[in-house]
């Protein structure tokens, strides 16, 4: 099976989390991810989320730091996020690849609008935020 080793990043300002969608066409294309993409060989997983989230929202990530590593078999794909906290950035958030993008409360944060993988990381969110 196809297996992928992902670099997630969660960009907050304040309790407010940016979100994008992602386009029809793709694996788990009409949801809604927290931005990032594959790690490429020789890659880091911090300096694959840099390069992810300066190609996909044009941000510069300046610090994170790991906040949870997902596993999760979709059947067609066998994924693993790791997921970042971005603790510090230079830029303005935006859809750089003309994807919707938007600013949400923790609390707003719906399951149903992310991915399966994703249930986890929305949870650890929402626990720290309580
Ligand atoms: N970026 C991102 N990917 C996620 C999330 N949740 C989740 O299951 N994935 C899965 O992780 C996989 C890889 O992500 P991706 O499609 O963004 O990879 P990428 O940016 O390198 O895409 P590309 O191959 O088109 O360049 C996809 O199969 C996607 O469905 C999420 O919150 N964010
Ligand atoms: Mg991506």
């Amino acid at each position: 099976m196809k297996r992928v080793h992902v670099a997630v990043g969660v960009v907050a300002r304040g309790s407010d989390i940016f979100t994008t969608l992602r386009s029809k066409d793709v694996h788990q294309g009409g949801k809604w991810e927290f931005p990032g993409g594959k790690v490429e060989n020789g890659e880091t997983v911090t300096e694959a989320l840099k390069r992810e989230l300066a190609e996909e929202i044009g941000i510069d990530v300046l610090s994170s730091e790991p906040l949870i590593v997902i596993e999760h078999d979709y059947g067609d794909k066998y994924v693993k996020l790791d997921v970042h906290r971005v603790t510090n950035f230079n830029g303005e958030p935006h859809g750089k690849e003309g994807q919707s993008s938007r600013w949400q409360a923790v609390n707003d944060l719906n399951v149903k609008d992310f991915p399966e993988a994703n249930v986890a990381i929305i949870q650890a969110l929402t626990e720290e935020n309580k």
